[in-house]
């Protein structure tokens, strides 16, 4: 029975976060509410501005570690005729919950991602995703998001739960393709490397 409470008996670590777990901080240097955070690389599958399949996600600080952002479902991105992906919008759900490390400012990397389809989502549609975190605990940070179709108001199409976990930076120079990281470091917008690669103070 070692590990059911932590994994409610699953043998997987919970979304729940633990009793010890504190609330989230925003880092003092993080962007100001409104601003708009901009890619963390430019080849990312979910916000890249070169990344000609991607989501293009653009995400916006909000108050606290709250983060906002839109992606407009395009005809590459359909699973049934004329609908979104589920792997789609979890990938945005996953995008924007990413955008929440930015504030904390700690490198980590999604651990777990838990997604509720609640509505179709048809291809034209603006998702208006909503992320906060809720909780951070030794290197775990627990959050939530949810999308609306059409607008901040919309009905909720999407929901997630996630945990991230934080690495060091040597999990992406370690596991990644020299090639790129080459290229991400070498990048001239180093407001993106360091958002890349800064570990936190
Ligand atoms: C050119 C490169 C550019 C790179 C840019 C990089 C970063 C960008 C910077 C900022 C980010 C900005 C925006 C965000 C962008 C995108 C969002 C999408 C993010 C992703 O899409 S990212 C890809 C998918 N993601 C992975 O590719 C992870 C693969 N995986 C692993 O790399 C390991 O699996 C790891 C590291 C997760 C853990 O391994 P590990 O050995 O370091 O840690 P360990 O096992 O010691 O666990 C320590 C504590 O975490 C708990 N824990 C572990 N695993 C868990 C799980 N699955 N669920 C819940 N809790 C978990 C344990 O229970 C323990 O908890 P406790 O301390 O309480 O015991």
């Amino acid at each position: 029975m070692s590990g059911a409470t932590a994994s409610g008996g699953t043998g997987r670590p919970a979304l729940t976060p633990p009793p010890d777990a504190a609330p989230p901080v925003r880092h003092p240097e993080a962007p100001a509410p409104g601003t708009l955070l901009g890619a963390h690389y430019d080849q990312c599958f979910g916000c890249g501005e070169t990344q000609p399949h991607g989501l293009h996600l653009a995400a916006r600080a909000g108050e606290g570690v709250t983060v906002t952002a839109e992606f407009t479902v395009q005809p590459a991105h359909q699973g049934a005729p004329g609908l979104a992906h589920g792997g789609v919008l979890a990938t945005a759900l996953d995008e924007t919950l990413g955008s929440l490390n930015w504030l904390l400012r700690i490198i980590a990397v999604t651990g777990r991602l838990e997604t509720d389809f609640v509505r179709p989502v048809p291809v034209g549609t603006t998702l208006h995703l909503a992320a906060r975190c809720t909780a951070v605990a030794g290197r775990k940070a627990y959050c939530t998001a949810e999308g609306r179709i059409g607008s901040p108001d919309g009905p909720v199409a999407v929901r997630a739960d996630a945990v991230f976990v934080e690495v060091k930076l040597e999990h992406f120079t370690k596991n990644g393709r020299p090639d790129e990281i080459k290229a991400a470091l070498a990048d001239p917008d180093q407001v993106k490397v360091a958002r890349a690669f800064e570990v936190n103070p």
